[in-house]
């Protein structure tokens, strides 16, 4: 039977027992008119306990999924408690990048005023595509060069932080947007290079079945768009 659609009279749902604490999230977000995409960390808009609270409705949910695909998880020990794992696996594992705010980053002034072109990689990514949650596999290189004004991060900052942004559900576009974006805005360099290379489990696992195919992508800023013997300069220093 379908649900009647609620009144849009109705006030939202908010304080209310009962109201699944996901709704609740989502109205805060739509009430501050901000996305919820899931490549978007939502970590600013979830109350203490929320995410615990969330790990139950999901593990719910995923029993429904189990329940509707016909496994019998209470006669299948293998698959008793499948539902609680895959709910820890999503929100605290492999896309807890959208429910747990930016890693610290300690940030030190530069005060060699380092100007040479810097590469850090390859650092791993573990990802998922948005469109099936399949296991997005690869690594990714970042070139700055910094100014005077930049802040210098600690090396392993970097992989700290292509860990937050690659574990929510991905496009690879998108992917090294968002990590150009931040770093642009944490350490504030000159020019930024970023290459990602990664297989997608979508194609492999699944689908077309291509084993071998890699999707390689870049985004540069600042100088490297500009100066094209830095651009190849990075682009050579990349063991191939
Ligand atoms: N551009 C881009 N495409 C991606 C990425 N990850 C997965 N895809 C593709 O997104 C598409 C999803 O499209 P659909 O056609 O709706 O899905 P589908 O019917 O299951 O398609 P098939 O994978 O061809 O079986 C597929 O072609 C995937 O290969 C990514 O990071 N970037």
């Amino acid at each position: 039977m379908r649900k009647a659609p609620s009144s849009p009279a109705q006030p939202p749902a908010t304080d209310d027992e009962g109201v699944p604490v996901s709704v609740k999230i989502r109205e805060r977000l739509q009430a501050q008119g901000r996305r919820y995409n899931a490549n978007d960390n939502i970590a600013d808009c979830l109350n203490p306990g929320e995410l615990e609270a969330l790990l139950d409705e999901v593990e719910g949910k995923m029993q429904a999924v189990l329940d509707s695909m016909v496994i019998d998880t209470a006669g299948d020990h293998n698959t008793r408690n499948t539902a609680r794992r895959v709910a820890k696996m999503y929100l605290t594992e492999v896309f807890r990048g959208r429910y747990v705010n930016a890693p610290d980053i300690t940030e030190f002034p530069n005060v060699e005023r380092l100007n040479e072109l810097m590469i850090v990689g390859p650092l791993t990514v573990r990802s998922a595509c948005s469109h099936h949650l399949c296991p997005v596999i690869g690594k990714v290189w970042i070139g700055v060069l910094p100014n005077q004004n930049t802040n210098v991060i600690g090396l392993s900052k970097y992989a700290r932080l292509v860990d937050w942004v690659m574990g929510r559900p991905q496009i690879q576009e998108e992917a090294v947007v968002q990590l150009a974006d931040l770093i642009m805005e944490r350490t504030k360099p000159d020019g930024l290079a970023i290459v990602m290379q990664a297989s997608h489990f979508c194609m492999s696992w699944r689908g077309v079945k291509e084993m071998d195919s890699k999707m390689i992508n870049s985004v540069m800023r600042g100088v490297f768009l500009t100066d094209a013997n830095l651009r190849r300069e990075f682009l050579s220093l990349i063991p191939k």
